[in-house]
């Protein structure tokens, strides 16, 4: 730490308090300092060496609707859909009552989850196959959920886009429904990639998932083709948003170098009292109830104008 302390901003260094979005009542922060001191790294980094990592359920989507209208997961875009076999949603239920209590499990180590999450995913993709399927029915449901995504997602991918910085969409539900509303909603620029399961077709009839299977415990950045493209892309940029609303999006980064520099960001919504204290100590910055992308985008307009200052002294000293 002690090098990062002495490196500023061209112009200063910017304190925490100085930045309105942070000093809201329901922006919490554990470590103010903390935050102050990556804030920083990002404004002296710039946009190059920028990504960001977002969780689909939840945090793209809101937790709550001003109509208090629901909205479903990705995977419960697919169940809403019109032709699956007539037992499809008894026996995906089944397995839900059987496995969800696991995957949230306080006591149960993680690497003995992971064997019943496997199960679950490759039960869940058995049940997702021999009958014929169109992905325009997705698409349907999806298009009623647009609305659902939080205030100002447009903005916020219009922001990463102009800014070129790569952006990872990560959900253990289904890429299918994930895509949809993205895509529907405007947001899937070139820079967004989605990582996440989709439907596999053989002879034209369903056939699971496609793999890797993204489940609960890995889904985080070591699932990564290590020959993909993105891999490269991601490893060189080494500044890091991570967006989720559940304690394990937290993790999203795993497999990126020990040196980078990420800021986590939890939106908390349920039983805010009861978590407060697990999402404090997994999360950077707490948003509690906030249906919004105001305060990434505040972290994004930082470091825009701040690039935009070094390019103007760039191009002074050049003259
Ligand atoms: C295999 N499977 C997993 N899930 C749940 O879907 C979630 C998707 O995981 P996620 O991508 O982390 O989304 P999140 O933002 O909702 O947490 C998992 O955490 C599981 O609880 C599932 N949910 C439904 N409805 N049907 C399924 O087959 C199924
Ligand atoms: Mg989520």
């Amino acid at each position: 730490m002690g090098c990062d302390e002495k490196r500023e901003p061209a112009g200063g260094r910017l304190r925490v308090q100085d930045i309105p979005a942070l000093t809201q009542d329901h922006c919490r922060m554990r470590d103010p300092a903390e935050v102050e001191r990556i804030i920083n790294e990002f404004l002296i980094g710039g946009p190059e060496r920028m990504q960001i990592v977002s969780d689909f359920d939840y945090t793209i989507t809101k937790q709550r609707t001003e109509d208090g209208g629901a909205v479903p997961s990705s995977f419960g875009i697919f169940n809403a859909c019109q032709s699956l076999p007539e037992n499809f949603k008894a026996e995906t239920d089944k397995l839900y009552h059987k496995y969800r209590p696991i995957e949230i499990d306080p006591h149960m180590p993680i690497a003995e989850k992971v064997q019943y999450m496997i199960e679950w995913w490759t039960k869940s993709g058995e049940l997702t196959s021999g009958f014929p399927f169109d992905q325009s029915e997705i698409d349907q449901i999806a298009s009623k959920y647009t609305h659902a995504l939080r205030d100002r997602t447009h903005e916020f991918f219009a922001d990463l886009q102009r800014l070129g910085i790569p952006t990872l969409v990560f959900s253990a539900g289904l890429g299918n429904s994930v895509v949809s509303v993205l895509r529907q909603a405007n947001v899937l620029h070139p820079n967004v990639k989605v990582v996440s399961n989709f439907l596999q077709f053989r002879d034209g009839l369903l056939d699971g998932f496609q793999q890797p299977m993204i489940h609960t415990f890995n889904k985080n950045e070591t699932v990564l083709n290590e020959t993909s493209e993105y891999y490269d892309l991601v490893h060189t940029r080494d500044h890091i948003i991570v967006m989720g609303d559940s304690i394990g999006d937290a993790d999203m980064a795993s497999g990126v170098p020990a040196s980078s520099h990420i800021i986590k960001i939890g939106f908390l919504f349920d039983h805010v009292e009861a978590n407060m204290k697990k999402y404090m100590d997994t999360f950077d910055i707490v948003l509690v109830d906030d249906q919004t992308m105001d305060v990434p985008r505040s972290l994004l307009s930082l470091i825009e104008k701040q690039h935009k200052l070094n390019l103007e002294a760039a191009k002074q000293s050049s003259l």
